[in-house]
This record gives C-alpha cells, sequence and structure tokens, in this order.
C-alpha cells in the first residue's frame, strides 16, 4: 500500500506524561493516512497514556504532535471537539448508553456533532449500522446484543462522521477469539477504505494473524517494527 506523503499523525519528541511521571520519552514517528499500526506493550508501559495524548484527553507539554492537523500541544479545550469530529475512538468496555436504543445512542452523537436533519440522521444511522455488519438492530437495547454486537455498534459510532483515523484501545479485550477475529477483520475493512488504525491490544494472536506494523511501548520508549533491530518477541 502506498501512502501519500503527508501524515496524519506525526509525533516529534514528545513526551508522555501522567500527572508528573513521564511514561514514554522523546518519541517521535509518524502514521500514514491509510496505514494500519499495532500499539503493544506491557501493561502500564503507556499505550492508553499515548492514545489519550493522541485524541487531546491528556495534554502535551514537550515536544509536537500533529492529529489530523490539530497542533495538540496548546489545543484551546474548544477545539477538542472539532478534532474529535475528524477521529474515531473505541473503548474495550463499550461505554454505550444502556438505557436508550442503539438508534438512540448513534443519534446522540450525530445531535452533538451538530448533525440537525432527521431524514439525514436516520439514513446515516442505516449506512454505519450496515457498514460494520448489523442489519436490523437499531430499536434494540445494547443489553439484548452480544459482546461482539455491541463492540460493533460502538464502531459504527465511531464511524459517524467518517473519521480520518481511528484509535482502538484493546478493541477485542472482553471478547472471544472467535468475535475478536470478526471484529478485528471489520478493522481491516474499514482500513481498506482509507481510515487510518492504531490499535493498542494485548491480544498476541491477532498480530500474528493479521501482520501489520507494531510500535511498542518499552521501558518509556518506543520502538518501530519498521526500523531496524525490532524483535516480534517479548512484546507483552
Ligand atoms: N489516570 C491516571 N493518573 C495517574 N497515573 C496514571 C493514570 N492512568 C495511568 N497512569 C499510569 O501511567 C502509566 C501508563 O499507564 P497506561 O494506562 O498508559 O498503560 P497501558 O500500556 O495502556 O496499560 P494497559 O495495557 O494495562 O492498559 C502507568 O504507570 C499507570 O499507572
Amino acid at each position: 500500500m502506498s501512502f501519500s506523503d503527508e501524515p496524519i499523525v506525526s509525533i516529534r519528541n514528545a513526551n508522555i506524561f501522567q500527572d508528573h511521571a513521564t511514561v514514554l520519552s522523546e518519541i517521535t514517528f509518524d502514521i500514514g493516512k491509510g496505514e494500519f499500526l499495532y500499539l503493544v506493550g506491557r501493561t502500564g508501559s503507556g499505550k492508553s497514556s499515548l492514545l489519550k495524548t493522541l485524541y487531546g484527553d491528556l495534554p502535551l507539554r514537550l515536544g509536537d504532535i500533529k492529529v489530523v492537523g490539530y497542533d495538540i500541544r496548546g489545543i484551546k479545550s474548544s477545539d477538542v471537539p472539532y478534532l474529535r469530529r475528524k477521529i474515531g475512538i473505541i473503548f474495550q468496555d463499550f461505554e454505550l448508553f444502556y438505557d436508550r436504543s442503539v438508534a438512540e445512542n448513534l443519534y446522540f452523537v450525530m445531535k452533538a456533532t451538530g448533525w440537525k436533519e432527521k431524514s439525514k440522521m436516520k439514513s446515516r444511522l442505516a449506512e454505519v449500522l450496515m457498514r460494520v455488519g448489523l442489519g436490523s438492530v437499531s430499536s434494540k437495547m445494547p443489553h439484548q446484543l452480544s459482546g461482539g454486537e455491541q463492540q460493533r455498534v460502538v464502531i459504527a459510532r465511531a464511524l459517524i462522521n467518517e473519521p480520518q483515523i481511528l484509535f482502538a484501545d484493546e478493541p477485542t479485550g472482553n471478547l472471544d477469539p472467535e468475535v475478536s477475529d470478526g471484529i478485528m477483520k471489520l478493522f481491516l475493512e474499514i482500513n481498506k477504505s482509507g481510515t487510518s488504525v492504531v490499535m493498542a491490544t494485548h491480544n498476541h494472536h491477532l498480530l500474528q494473524k493479521f501482520p501489520a506494523r507494531v510500535i511498542k511501548c518499552e521501558g518509556g520508549k518506543i520502538k518501530d517494527s519498521t526500523k531496524e533491530n525490532f524483535e516480534l518477541t517479548g512484546l507483552f
């Protein structure tokens, strides 16, 4: 696959903090348009902190990060919603509203991101549910769906505004292997159509079955599988 010259994420000498502790220091790498990337490393190595910094949930104090054209260092809190409209975020624990139907969950995000016309919202709802392989679930409550189906709803929600990049933090963490494979294939399909995907995972099996670029967080630094001296052993 060829990527355009302009990266969708560029990270230069960035330090990632939690409170006053440095979690990752002096990290530098790019993510190309349409690229698929795994983020791996042991528990506490900084994967979530890095993702949170990329989507504007943790402040960046040192170094430079650009995500879909936004400078993350010093980004105004009033600009964060605009950044979030260009990206999609997916967590392990589904974070759906369990007292609202699937449609209401998705409409909630549409309204919050400026959608107004009922007919357009309705057709977008059908479109994204179809996209994630869910047909007639819009009137169901989340608890009426399996874990894999709920995760598909979350992915549909992340796709509503046609994001340029998806950040997924352990999206298969709570799912059994077969269902995980299905979710992974969905991410690959979405990626094939041009959306970049960054997936933090502990799932070694996925890396072996669906190989892609790997960024490993270790000892406060990152290692990149596209660079030299990268070992695929001891990743987790
Ligand atoms: N909200 C927080 N406040 C303070 N420190 C935190 C917070 N969240 C995480 N940390 C610390 O930051 C470091 C990196 O944690 P992080 O959650 O980024 O790791 P991770 O690689 O995503 O781990 P896991 O695989 O368990 O999700 C750890 O030392 C952790 O204890």
